[in-house]
């Protein structure tokens, strides 16, 4: 909601009060309102609004019970939700907290309190959710960061283990990137990772692929639940993207253009026990076999299981 009028949501069946939050609140945001929770909830999955003014009394379900269905929803467990009553009873503010509501605006409703209220709400979850967001990437590339990369993976392997799914886990590296540098300057250097790091958004197209920048001039991928075969296919896509960026190395480099050496292990439910203690064996190994692609003349693929035949 970066510079754009905030999306306001209220939630009310009397026309009366409608009226009076639209008018307080004209110049804080952009009003839509639904009268009952079918209608909200609607309109909450059309597009989900920075935030939500509910009515507790609704005809059709309980405010209190609306709020605690959207908390418990991931996806709209962060908007916050500011409840317009005219409850007075005691213990009613510890109900509205307890169900995660971030506030309440008693009645009458009295227009500058209300656009006070709601702005300092809006500010404090734009200012969360910005932090958040430069705590999980990297500024330069915009893609994850290598904090995010390991929380997923934990997750990630996790889910794998207890559903029986493939994880795929590759590591990949620019070659002889100092010779890059030490001839184009740092500058350009920044500018050809930047340029890797397009490809790799790309590439890993499905939603719960994880694309991160894990050190300078190396990345990582988390594909969950993609076989052998499907990581194959993707990572011959990236490497050949990279060749079709043809930038230009450094002179006395092994390849003419930039290139990258990839490296991947799958845990695969079928062919292996996937019960490790060690969430970080699988980093490892994909790390092994990048090595070896670079040992093999880099701008190449190497899987983890490739290494094991190598040296049988
Ligand atoms: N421009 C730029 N360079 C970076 C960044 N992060 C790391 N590097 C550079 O990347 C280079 C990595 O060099 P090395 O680790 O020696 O490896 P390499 O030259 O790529 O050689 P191989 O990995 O063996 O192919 C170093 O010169 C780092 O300074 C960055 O954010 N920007």
């Amino acid at each position: 909601m970066d510079n754009e009028l905030a999306d306001i949501l209220i939630i009310d069946d009397d026309t009366a009060v409608i009226v009076a939050l639209n008018k307080a609140l004209k110049n804080v945001g952009r009003i839509r309102f639904a009268t009952d929770a079918k209608q909200a909830f609607n309109m909450i999955e059309e597009s989900y609004p920075d935030l939500i003014l509910l009515d507790v009394e609704l005809p059709d379900v309980r405010g209190l019970e609306v709020c605690t269905m959207l908390k418990n929803n991931p996806e709209t467990e962060n908007i916050p939700i500011l409840f317009i009553t005219s409850h007075t009873e005691m213990g009613f503010e510890e109900k509205v907290f307890d169900v995660g509501a971030a506030d309440y605006i008693g009645k009458p409703l009295q227009p500058r309190v209300v656009a006070a209220r709601v702005q300092t709400h809006l500010d404090y979850h734009r200012a969360i959710s910005l932090l958040e967001k430069l705590a999980h990437t990297d500024s330069m590339t915009t893609l994850y960061n290598r904090r995010t990369f390991d929380e997923q993976l934990i997750i990630e392997s996790k889910r794998a283990r207890r559903e029986q799914e493939p994880l795929t886990v590759v590591i990949l590296d620019i070659d002889e990137f100092k010779k890059y540098n030490d001839h184009f300057g740092h500058i350009e250097g920044d500018e050809c990772i930047k340029q890797i790091a397009l490809s790799l958004i790309e590439c890993a197209k499905r939603p719960s692929d994880l694309a991160a920048r894990y050190g300078g001039e190396e990345f990582a991928l988390l594909l969950p639940n993609t076989d052998n075969v499907g990581a194959k296919l993707l990572l011959t896509g990236l490497l050949e993207s990279i060749q079709a960026l043809n930038i230009q190395h450094a002179p006395d480099t092994v390849h003419d253009r930039v290139t990258v050496s990839i490296g991947y292990k799958v845990l695969d439910p079928v062919t292996e026990t996937m019960v490790s203690s060690d969430d970080w064996l699988i980093v490892k190994e994909a790390d092994k076999a990048l090595y070896q692609s670079k040992r093999n003349g880099r701008n190449r693929i190497t899987a983890f299981t490739d290494l094991n035949e190598e040296n049988s």
